[in-house]
């Protein structure tokens, strides 16, 4: 297995070694430790090997604003089973070299304050975590963590909605690092049925500003919404999908998803 420094510059590295052969990005979702934190390297592994470019694993919260029911019910799981944000970075740290793909941590900001945010970042990039989503930290506040996560390299990705005006989504999208997180429907997590007619147009206004990949997510469940996707979006983020699928252990429908990014 190569070494390489963790950090914003290895998803971008990994991102455009994709993009450059004109393929697309696919970001499953997982609750870390859904099923008790054994299962959390192996499920990265598996990911990884069915064309995963990068994997989003959720840190279990007790009040998870932004998760839809699939999601939330996974992070209660993950916390029945007693699985710690100590635990998971234990366990990545062992084990983070078993796995290519880099690695994204989802979580909201209260977990990262509980740690410590500086002693968060020290022990996210020693886990070998690449870059950082978290939901409830607003682009305004974010100079709150900057010099922490500056100083442990990591990436910290900016999710931008479809209902933020134009000015707010410019400084978001310049903002961004590792890829920008369109947000592609009105609300929570979860899968939906249809999409919004005007997405392509969205998308264009994202990518002029945008400096790094932008991927679609919310609502991603068939091979046809990973298709339509990657029409208008360099990627997509799949969720609740991913932990349904996971459950069921229908590894066969993950992998038909992945396969559809670039079919
Ligand atoms: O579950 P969906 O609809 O496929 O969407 C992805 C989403 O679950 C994942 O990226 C995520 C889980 N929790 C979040 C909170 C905020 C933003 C994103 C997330």
């Amino acid at each position: 297995m190569p070494t390489m420094t963790h950090g914003k510059s290895y998803i971008d590295t990994k991102f455009n070694q994709t993009l450059e052969q004109g393929d697309h990005l696919f970001v499953p979702y997982i609750m870390a430790g859904d099923g008790g934190i054994d299962t959390l390297i192996p499920t990265l592994q598996r990911l990884d090997q069915a064309g995963a470019s990068a994997i989003e694993i959720g840190i279990p919260f007790s009040d998870p604003v932004a998760d839809g029911p699939t999601i939330q019910d996974a992070g209660i799981r993950a916390r029945q089973s007693g699985v710690t944000l100590h635990a998971i970075l234990d366990t990545l740290q062992t084990e983070r070299h078993t796995i290519d793909a880099p690695i994204i941590a989802m979580t909201y900001l209260n977990p990262i304050v509980q740690y410590g945010v500086n002693q968060f970042m020290k022990d996210a990039q020693a886990a070998g975590i690449d870059g950082l989503i978290i939901p409830d930290l607003p682009l305004e506040h974010k100079s709150f963590i900057d010099d922490a996560k500056e100083t442990y390299g990591l990436a910290l990705i900016q999710l931008v909605s479809l209902t933020s005006s134009p000015e707010r989504i410019k400084h978001i999208a310049e903002a961004s690092e590792g890829f920008l997180y369109a947000v592609t429907v009105n609300g929570i997590t979860g899968a939906r049925d249809t999409f919004a007619d005007d997405l392509a147009d969205h998308f264009e206004l994202l990518k002029t500003h945008s400096h790094v990949p932008v991927l679609a997510g919310f609502g991603i469940s068939t091979p046809d919404h990973v298709r339509d996707m990657t029409q208008i979006a360099d990627g997509v983020v799949v969720g609740s999908q991913i932990i349904k699928s996971i459950q069921a252990n229908d590894f066969n429908h993950i992998q038909s998803l992945i396969d559809a990014k670039d079919s």
